[in-house]
């Protein structure tokens, strides 16, 4: 071999790690000296205000102790961290600086951390339940140490029984030809056949192979069965992976198998399957326990007589008989423990805890047989080589396209750290030494399909068994739209819902995202979802604690972390808050292609991306997952949820009338985000009412692709600035020119369509969506002549031919048309019902453009009738609602008997509930005193809240929200009550 390559991997490896060292050196000098302890907090690497809530002293001689956050408000859960078991820890009193001791995190969850503390004779910790206590996380020298020491005995190696893998794994060589393996019979006869090629092929391989497992392709079965194979053969292994919880998963799965197995180190999991498997506890069991523990005895009593005495010859006697006692203790517990390890059929550690100054040096250094890394690809290349030099051969199983391993020193990540030694070894053997697995078995094709597309080359497909399910299949759960798509995307783009903009802050925050992960939640855990079947992912530790802080104590099983803390889990629903939301069009630091692949493919039958598209489309690789979404899921605009973010009233001059291009409203309104975005939430809304049509054309399995003209799919980054510059030349031109209208084909993406929308409104034209189904298309005309005052008809489906009545004047001081917000909410509601009808197999009966189902036409006559002449705006809606809602509560606008028990809205000025016509402060005498409260929300928050004084705020978004959701349901109900009337009725007939 040529020992010069060796020579300078190992030397460049050195260098890469001094580095690493460094900067993670620097990182807590600098953190230490001009950090408060808050501040560390909130960097992940500290944890203040902490109680014991139990301590159990024993478990093979530790201490481990439980804290918890102290209870002071209704929040008990851990700030978001970047504490791991196995991390080194420091305890310090709350108020001192001096540590108490320090420990070995053992297992931490969103509201505990235990800490294994090592007693001593001289040593015992006192903690005092009152007390309040801080953990720091601590460098861990002893890890650095290890990769150095491994390194080096790499360098030295001359001959050993790894020699020949160094010479394929560093060297020139490639891979021996596969030898011929005798027939065997799978223990797991379920494997499909890229799992049963990849163990034959790990059996076969002489010195190396690689398995490379995608999300959910059963790459830890198939580890299993290779390892029980293997045993099966007569083999020793060891089996490593870089963390203690990857470690675990192993140790269970193999627990079931009934091989002798041995973990050395920390288990993660205080879990009885992993814990009995221990070196500890095996040697607590084995014949020499017992003895082990009599030395230890003697040696305690000696200690004491020594004490009592003071005769030097006597004293120097009880010495002497000590260290025989010690030197005996020693080798009876070293040969216990060789004794344990040899009889293990598998050993498993940590890649550092398979170091030689561990037990392992108690071995002969022809041991084993064979190695297995697992979680490869997240490993540092040094930490591989502790256990790759105990055997001639190794099976390495990762996969690469997911988070490689974290450093510290961006420098050294550049210079090659991150890269991972199954990463270089794929791209340099190939098919020589690689196997990937390629049916998966978590995923809903859609989402499979996207992973399979944007990271593995299209090889992955879907089992049978995970391809079409849903959340909606799992049992207790309704079937809703929520619950019934794949995949989801709601947009926030023009919505205003602009990231938290903290110059000194490193992390990022979103609260509208929060609120709309905390909606789209709500929906789904009405639904029937449990709560610990769903995942909120973000990106930022700052998003991650807000989205805690609002979620947590509602949720308490909702799991809500970053995304390096969900890598190898999985959760029946994941929601991603991608934050991102800013004028600039900063992407930063979440675009990382590979951690965005972990994040969406934890989920088996739902993932739903909250973000701001065009904030994120700057990012070539999340584009692909948004322009993914919104040609095969279903889209939304964050409108739909937060319709009140906007104030209803700001596009009325704009749009309503007028034709005239907006401008910039004063200097205060720039600030809050760019021109256009502030006219655009009508047609958002309207836009929304067609995004929100699933993309049911499409059946599951096939492979549509987008026509040309939507040309979503693919395209980058200059791809979305050309579709833009598109549609505008088309309005552009349809300005100049003398045509009546322009329309636009029914084959735009739902994104093309908001883009239509927008750039319609900016040229102060008219913008409809008329036609169903497939036949739905943009048509964007001139705008009638200005001061018409009523609801322009641009609305998906205009409901009725009611709305059209205008309100009496008096009732409407600043000729506002406030009903529109609710017409378009309304205009959402009949469609949704519409279409929920449709899909009750009444697709007659649903016609296109006619919102209400004849019965639903009756109802409102009885009502009708019954109230007299309702009020325009909300005849519709309140005749539903009072369909199902015998309404006792009324609206305090006099003379207004409308309903409020499910969407009145509270007016925080006169503390009153109204009807949705009447809630307008402006509407109901509170005009004054709400421009009164905007301009106090101007000079405080800086935001122009534009039009008439502020939108009663009273009543929160999220709030409302909710009330819409309610009403959603009681109208599903009603739906659904009337669908079985009326099968009754036809079966009566
Ligand atoms: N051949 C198979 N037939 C049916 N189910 C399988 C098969 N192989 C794996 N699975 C199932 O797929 C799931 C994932 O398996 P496993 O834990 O081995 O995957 P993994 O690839 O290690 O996961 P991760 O992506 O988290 O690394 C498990 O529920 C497992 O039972
Ligand atoms: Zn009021
Ligand atoms: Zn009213």
């Amino acid at each position: 071999m040529a020992l010069s390559t060796v020579e300078s991997f190992v030397a460049q490896q050195l260098e890469l790690l001094e580095l690493e060292r460094d900067a993670e050196v620097e990182e807590r000098r600098s953190w230490q000296e001009h950090s408060s302890l808050k501040e560390l907090q909130s960097r992940g690497v500290c944890l203040l205000k902490l109680q014991v809530s139990s301590q159990c002293t024993g478990l093979y001689g530790q201490r481990l102790v439980t804290f918890e956050p102290r209870k002071l408000g209704p929040v008990v859960v851990l700030p978001s961290n970047s504490f791991t078991s196995g991390d080194i820890v420091g305890l310090y009193d709350a108020n001192e600086s001096s540590q108490l001791a320090t420990g070995v995190l053992t297992r931490i969850t969103q509201k505990s951390v235990t800490v294994a503390f090592d007693e001593s004779h001289d040593f015992q910790l006192n903690l005092d339940r009152e007390n309040t206590y801080r953990l720091l996380k601590l460098a861990n020298d002893v890890t650095y140490k290890r990769l150095k020491k491994a390194l080096m005995t790499l360098k030295k190696y001359h001959s050993g029984p790894a020699s020949s893998l160094i010479d394929v794994l560093l060297g020139g060589s490639s891979p021996s030809p596969t030898t011929e393996i005798p027939p065997f019979t799978f223990y797991n006869t379920a494997l499909d056949p890229s799992q049963k090629e990849a163990v034959s092929f790990a059996l076969a391989q002489k010195e190396v192979a690689i398995i490379h497992g995608p999300p959910g392709t059963g790459k830890t079965t198939t580890v299993v069965e290779i390892i029980l194979q293997a045993v099966k053969q007569g083999l020793k292994i060891l089996c490593c992976a870089p963390s203690n919880v990857a470690v675990d998963n192993l140790v269970e799965r193999l627990a079931l198998c009934k091989k002798r197995i041995l973990r050395l180190g920390h288990p993660a999991r205080l879990l009885e399957s992993a814990q009995q498997h221990s070196l500890d506890a095996v040697l607590a069991r084995s014949d020499n326990a017992q003895i082990v523990a009599d030395i230890r005895k003697d040696i305690d009593q000696v200690f004491g007589k020594n004490k009592k005495t003071q005769d030097k010859r006597e004293k120097s006697n009880f010495r002497n008989e000590i260290k025989l006692l010690r030197k005996e203790l020693k080798e009876r517990e070293e040969a216990a423990i060789v004794q344990s390890l040899t009889a293990a059929d598998v050993v498993l550690a940590t890649n550092t805890g398979a170091s030689s100054d561990g037990p392992l040096k108690l071995l002969p250094e022809n041991h084993f047989d064979v190695v297995v890394v697992d979680e490869c690809a997240q490993a540092l290349e040094a930490s591989c080589w502790i256990p790759l030099l105990k055997a001639p051969k190794c099976i390495l199983a990762g996969d690469h396209r997911q988070l490689p391993p974290t450093t510290i020193s961006h420098k050294a990540a550049l210079a090659g750290l991150s890269r991972s030694l199954m990463e270089r070894l794929v791209e340099k053997h190939g098919a020589g030494a690689v196997r990937m697995l390629t049916v998966q078995y978590r995923m809903h094709q859609a989402i499979t399909r996207w992973a399979s597309e944007a990271m593995y080359h299209g090889q992955l497909t879907a089992h049978p068994s995970v391809a079409g399910h849903l959340l909606k299949d799992l049992p207790g759960v309704a079937d809703t739209e929520e619950t019934s798509v794949p995949l989801l995307l709601i947009d926030t783009a023009g919505c205003g819902l602009l990231e938290l903009d903290e110059e000194d802050s490193q992390s990022k925050g979103n609260p509208g995202e929060v609120r709309l992960v905390t909606l789209h939640i709500q929906a789904l855990v009405d639904a029937g979802v449990h709560a610990g079947d769903i995942a909120v992912i973000a990106p930022y530790n700052l998003q991650v604690d807000l989205l805690r802080q609002s979620l947590s104590n509602k949720h308490p099983e909702l799991e809500i972390k970053s995304v390096d803390g969900f890598q190898g889990r999985e959760k029946e629903a994941v929601i991603l808050t991608f934050v991102r939301s800013n004028r600039k069009g900063e992407v930063g630091f979440l675009a990382e292609d590979r951690r965005i692949n972990v994040a969406v493919t934890r989920a088996r039958r739902h993932v739903a991306v909250i973000c701001d598209s065009r904030t994120v489309n700057n990012h070539a690789f999340l584009k692909t997952l948004v322009d993914y979404f919104t040609e095969h899921g279903e889209v939304r605009t964050a409108f739909e949820y937060l319709d009140d973010i906007v104030p209803e009233n700001y596009t009325h001059e704009g749009s309503q009338g007028h034709s005239h291009a907006p401008k910039p409203r004063g200097p205060v309104t720039s600030i809050r985000k760019p021109t256009n975005e502030q006219e655009n939430g009508q047609e958002a809304r309207a836009a929304a009412g067609q995004g929100r049509r699933k993309p049911n054309e499409r059946p599951p399995g096939s492979q549509v692709h987008s026509q040309p003209s939507s040309g979503a799919r693919g395209c980058d980054r200059t791809g979305a600035i050309d579709r833009t510059e598109h549609f505008r030349a088309m309005i552009e031109g349809f300005v100049a020119s003398k045509e009546s209208q322009l329309e636009f084909p029914a084959s735009l993406s739902s994104h093309d369509r908001l883009l239509v929308h927008q750039i319609a409104e900016e040229h102060g034209l008219r913008h409809d969506s008329t036609g169903e189904g497939k036949a739905r298309h943009i048509t964007v005309s001139r705008k009638s002549p200005a001061g018409s005052g009523g609801v322009a008809p641009q609305l998906p489906s205009p409901p009725s031919p009611a709305q059209a009545e205008p309100e009496p004047l008096s009732q409407q001081p600043l000729g506002q048309p406030h009903c529109s917000t609710q017409l378009d909410l309304k205009a959402l509601h009949l469609q949704r019902l519409q279409r929920q009808q449709g899909s009750q197999a009444q697709p007659a009966k649903a016609q296109p453009g006619v919102g209400l189902h004849p019965q639903k036409t009756q109802q409102k006559k009885k009502k009708k009738e019954t109230k007299g002449p309702a009020l325009p705006c909300e005849e519709d809606f309140d005749a539903l609602v009072s369909a199902v809602i015998k309404a006792d509560n009324t609206c305090s606008f006099a003379k207004c008997t409308a309903s409020t028990t499910t969407l009145g809205q509270f007016c925080m000025h006169c503390s009153r509930r109204y009807c949705l016509s009447h809630h307008l402060p402006e509407i109901h005498g509170c005009g004054e005193k709400a421009r009164a409260h905007a301009r106090q929300m101007i000079s405080r928050e800086g935001v122009l809240y534009a039009g008439s004084g502020t939108r009663d705020r009273a009543l929160d978004p999220a709030k409302r929200a909710q009330l819409q959701r309610r009403l959603d349901k009681k109208l599903g109900e009603l739906s659904s009550q009337r669908t079985s009337k009326r099968k009754e009725k036809e079966r009566g007939t």
